[in-house]
């Protein structure tokens, strides 16, 4: 059995004459956490639009466990469960009677199947109080077992940690991944927030002006990150001659901020450039380095300072 959960096909948008969405293809496999992640207006939000069945494709398909949402769409979206806009719940209700408000609308949905959904999210204790006096994390998490009822084989969630504190994205992303790993459901998360894709994601795609830039696996990412290249600030003096010195000697190009001199090495190499300084009698009186996080990369990919 294919392990493809779902898979775009040359999916495109156009609205008037514009078109936003230029032709998307991947997939995405079950019992991953795939984080969609770009700068504002970027096309996320339209892209999740089409995947869950909210607006019609120009072009291309979408397949939902080997079903177009096109030509088969009930069987094909009946395996989807989503968070898009913020879920609807009744805050003078329980959080059990939101939910059983929900599962009664859905065929076969047991008693039983509404027990399982509120221990994945971790929601026993609270789940017979009133959702008006649940945290954002926790209507969040109802959200996510309202999504869960039908067992859906892939559950998608637009930017689920927005307006979270930190203990709030700590404890979506531990359901998040438990979910993936214990149920085998393919997570989508939309995000402009890069550092918590890293925690949360196992493979990130990288979306700009409707197009995608680069998919990566989050794994490869850190392990390339302590192999490969640092960046290093040195503050040194005199700047000019440093610059100087590390591209005739070392084929670096560097960068000057005030008196700190920024580069990217491999780390072995620091030694030799401090050596080579001091015998030109550059004085260096500080060094200090960090590895280059995925934030560093995605503005690399993307070509900004700023994703806002
Ligand atoms: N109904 C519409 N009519 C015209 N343009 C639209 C419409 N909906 C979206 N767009 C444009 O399409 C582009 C992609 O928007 P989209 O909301 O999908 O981006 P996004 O990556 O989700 O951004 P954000 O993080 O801000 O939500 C934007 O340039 C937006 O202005």
């Amino acid at each position: 059995m294919s392990n493809v959960a779902m898979e775009l096909q040359d999916v495109r948008k156009s609205i008037g004459k514009k078109e936003i969405i230029k032709g998307l293809t991947f997939s995405i496999y079950k019992g991953e956490v795939f984080g969609f992640i770009g700068p504002n207006g970027a096309g996320k939000t339209t892209t999740i639009r089409m995947m869950v069945g909210l607006m019609e494709l120009s072009h291309g398909d979408v397949l939902i466990l080997g079903n177009s949402i096109k030509h088969d769409f009930k069987n094909a979206i009946r395996e989807v469960g989503a968070i898009v806009e913020n879920p609807e719940m009744y805050p003078f209700m329980t959080g059990w009677q939101n939910l059983m408000h929900y599962a009664r609308m859905i065929p076969g949905i047991s008693k039983e199947r509404v027990q399982e959904v509120i221990k994945l999210v971790g929601l026993e204790k609270p789940i017979k109080e009133k959702v008006g006096k649940y945290s954002l994390g926790m209507r969040q998490r109802l959200g996510i077992a309202q999504a869960l009822l039908h067992s859906p084989s892939i559950l998608i969630l637009d930017e689920p940690t927005n307006g979270l504190d930190p203990a709030g994205i700590r404890e979506i992303r531990q359901y998040i991944r438990r979910l993936a790993a214990e149920e085998n459901v393919a997570v989508i998360i939309s995000s402009h927030l890069l550092s918590e894709i890293e925690l949360m994601c196992d493979r990130i795609g990288i979306i700009k002006n409707g197009e995608l830039i680069a998919t990566q696996t989050v794994q490869d990412t850190n392990t390339a990150e302590t192999q490969d290249i640092i960046q290093v600030q040195m503050q040194v003096s005199p700047m000019k001659q440093a610059v100087d010195v590390l591209k005739t000697d070392h084929a670096l190009e560097a960068k000057s901020e005030g008196e700190t001199l920024l580069f990217q090495t491999e780390k072995e190499k620091i030694p030799e450039i401090v050596r080579s300084f001091v015998q030109h009698e550059i004085a260096v009186y500080q060094v200090n380095s960090s590895k280059s996080s995925l934030e560093d990369k995605f503005f690399d990919l993307i070509g900004e300072n700023t994703i806002e």
